[in-house]
Parts: C-alpha cells; structure tokens; sequence
C-alpha cells in the first residue's frame, strides 16, 4: 500500500508521512551526508530502535541511543539534561539530528532537546503510538513538565519529516490506542465531522482495529486537521488554541495523577467537561453534549473525574497556558467544527459544568 503525504508549512515545510514499512523514509530524512544521529528511545522500543539504528549505521551514520524512561517520565528537565550530556560527549554539531522514536512523551522530549541543543538542531520524528501519530509528533510543540504542571518549559520547533508507520501500533497495547483515538476524535468535534461518523458506523469497532482501512482512514483525516491548523498558526496566536479543546481540564486531571493516567484518557474527560460547559452557557445543543459521551464512551474512556478534586483542579487550570491573569479561558464548540472559546467563565459555571462529569472519590 503507498505512503501518504500530508504537508505542513511551518517555518520550512515537512511531510507528515503515513504508511507502512517506512523506516527508508527516516533514512532519506537525515540525509545523504555522514551526520551524527542521537536516537532517542524508551527502552520498550530497543529491538525497533536497534534495526532503525543499524539501517542508519549502514547509510554512514554514526548513531547514539539515548535510552530514556517510559512515558511521562521522559519529560523532565533531568531526562533533557541527560540527553544533552550524550550531544555534548559526542560533539554534536549543527549538521548533525536528532530522532525521536516512541509515543507522545519521547517525541516532545526528543523535540525539545533538539530545539535547545545549539539553539536548534534538525529532528526527525518517528512517533509509534497512535496519539503520537495523530497528534504529539506533528505541529513542532515540544516540552517537558515540571513540578508545578504540564508542559510549562517548551519551544516550537518543527521537525523535518514525521514518519508514522502503521505497523508499529500491532503491539500498542488496548488503553493507549484508546487514549489516541481521543485526540482523533478531539479533531473531528473542532474541525472534521466524517471523522465522528467514521467512529460512530460500527460502535466503534474498526477505529479499535489498527489493521483496518477505517483506522488509516481516521489518522490521515485527524493529521490533515492538524497539519491545516498549524500551517496556519503555529504559534498559537490564535486558531491554534482550539487543538486544545478538552486540555484545560485534562492537563490538570494529569498533574492531580502524578501523571498515572493516559494524556488521550484524561483529553476526554475534558472534552465531556468542555461540553457540558458549552452546554449550559447555552451555546451547544444538549444532542452534540450527548455525542461526546457516545463516541467516547463507545471508545471505553471515561467520562468524569472524582468530585472531591474539583479545588485543586481549578487552582492547577489557572496555570494553563490560555489562561490570562487570573482569567480562565477555555476551548467550546458552538456546534460541530465550530470551536470559539469562553473567556473568564462564572466559578459558578464551571462548578455546575464539572458537578455534570464529578464521579463519587
Ligand atoms: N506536542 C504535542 O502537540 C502533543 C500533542 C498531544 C500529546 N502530547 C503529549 O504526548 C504524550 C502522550 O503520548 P502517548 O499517548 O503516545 O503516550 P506515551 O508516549 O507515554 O506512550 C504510551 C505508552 O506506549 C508505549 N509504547 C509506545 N509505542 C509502543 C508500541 N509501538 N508498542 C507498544 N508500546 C508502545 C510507551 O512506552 C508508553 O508506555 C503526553 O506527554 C502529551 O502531553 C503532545
Ligand atoms: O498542538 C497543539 O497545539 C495542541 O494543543 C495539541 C494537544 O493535543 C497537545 O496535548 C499539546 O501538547 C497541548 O499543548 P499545551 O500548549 O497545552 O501544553
Ligand atoms: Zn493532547
């Protein structure tokens, strides 16, 4: 089956490429010329990391694995740090890449430590879970956390190909394809409605499926979405924000669980929050409210978070990058592909929106 090749503009054009069998398409991304390679890898991924690494071996380059901890445990300023150790001990250059090779967490560390190595590095981006895919390793946000929340220290810094190859998700366990079908169907509730009916056809099934046509189908049409609104601003100035919808609420969740639960679980929390929220200040039909529970429940995430948190969460949500001052803003739809935002809501509200989704502790 050919490759698919979705473009971003961003301060240089890149393809996000999709297909299956692609580690060539990594190969040619770093270039003819002899480069040093940091790959950058969780250690659940060293048999891939290993043949991705010989292949680039073979074309001359000289590769270096950083092996760093699973998941969010990769997105600390300790991990970049190291990483940036294994640049400095090889002499890495200007000339030379970086490549992130794993889910969400390794490619926004891998992107930020290239973004920061001589102020700025060249990155190739191989993501290998379908959040990854469809999301994290596309549009040049990168970062790490710190103790105060989620993502706070970062750049924008596009990388030079993403490579999605699809065989890589036959071993994604259940829970994580589920947590990236929330951002798949984040993008079609801001932008993409034929992604909600694709999911909506078989209760779900064949998004479920990572061999089937449908689940090409969904991250090609959930990367376009993507790709459009960041080739139109990438940073953030504006339409951005809505590629943020659900995240206000969801990022918090994450920080009150020490980062226990999945990005994409805690997304569609927010998204049914987001809803609610738009539901009672009037602007979203309780029908489309309804449909976000449907399709996310279908997809087994959850759809509320222990009542008892709601102070916290408020207080961590005042950290969000939307917010300004002392003011909230979040990400609501008006319909269907109509995201707008809710400037400094009534506390009032947003108590009544989360009493809506507030599960017993
Ligand atoms: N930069 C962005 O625009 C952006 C967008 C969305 C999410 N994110 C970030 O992405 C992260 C979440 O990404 P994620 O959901 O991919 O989680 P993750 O990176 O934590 O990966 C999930 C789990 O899957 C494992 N894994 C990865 N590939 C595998 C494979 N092929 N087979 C078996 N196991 C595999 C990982 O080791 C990990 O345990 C969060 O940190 C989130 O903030 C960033
Ligand atoms: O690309 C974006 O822009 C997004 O907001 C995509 C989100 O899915 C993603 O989780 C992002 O990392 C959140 O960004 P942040 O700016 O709120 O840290
Ligand atoms: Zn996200």
């Amino acid at each position: 089956m050919t490759a698919t090749r979705i473009e971003v503009r961003a301060e240089h054009p890149y393809d996000v490429v999709v297909g299956r069998g692609l580690d060539g398409e990594v190969v040619s991304a770093v270039g003819d010329e002899p480069r040093r390679v940091l790959l950058v890898h969780p250690e659940v991924l060293t048999d891939r990391a290993q043949r991705l690494g010989d292949d680039l071996a073979r074309h001359g380059h000289a590769v270096h694995h950083a092996v760093v901890p699973d998941a969010e445990h990769a997105k600390t300023v300790d991990v970049a740090a190291a990483c940036w150790s294994r640049l400095g001990q090889a002499a890495f250059t200007r000339e030379d890449l970086v490549v992130g090779l794993g889910g969400g967490a390794t490619t926004d560390l891998a992107g930020f430590v290239a973004a920061t190595w001589l102020r700025g590095v060249r990155v190739v981006q191989v993501p290998t879970t379908l959040l990854g895919m469809v999301d994290a390793a596309v549009g040049g946000k990168t970062g790490i956390n710190t103790p105060e929340g989620k993502n706070l220290v970062g750049a924008f810094h596009s990388p030079v190909r993403v490579v999605c190859d699809l065989d890589t998700l036959a071993t994604l366990p259940a829970a994580d394809h589920a947590a990236g079908l929330a951002e798949v169907v984040k993008a079609g509730f801001i932008a993409d409605e034929r992604i909600l009916d694709l999911v909506e056809a078989d209760g779900g099934r064949a998004a479920r499926d990572p061999g089937s046509a449908v689940l090409r189908e969904l991250v090609e049409r959930a990367i376009a979405v993507k790709a459009e609104v960041v080739s139109a601003d990438l940073r953030e100035a504006g339409r951005r924000e809505f590629l943020n919808y659900g995240h206000t609420l969801a990022h918090a969740i994450e920080h009150a669980e020490h980062y226990a639960w999945r990005h994409g679980a805690a997304v569609s929390v927010g998204m049914v929050f987001a809803a609610e929220l738009a539901g009672l200040a009037g602007r979203l039909p309780a029908g489309t409210v309804a449909r976000h529970r449907e399709i996310l429940g279908t997809l087994g995430l959850p759809l509320g978070y222990r009542g008892d948190r709601w102070p916290e969460l408020l207080e961590v949500m005042h950290r969000d990058k939307k917010a300004r001052g002392n003011r909230l803003r979040f990400v609501v739809l008006d319909g269907v592909g109509r995201p707008g935002r809710l400037e400094g809501p009534d506390p009032a509200l947003l108590e009544a929106a989360y009493a809506r989704i507030a599960l017993p502790a």
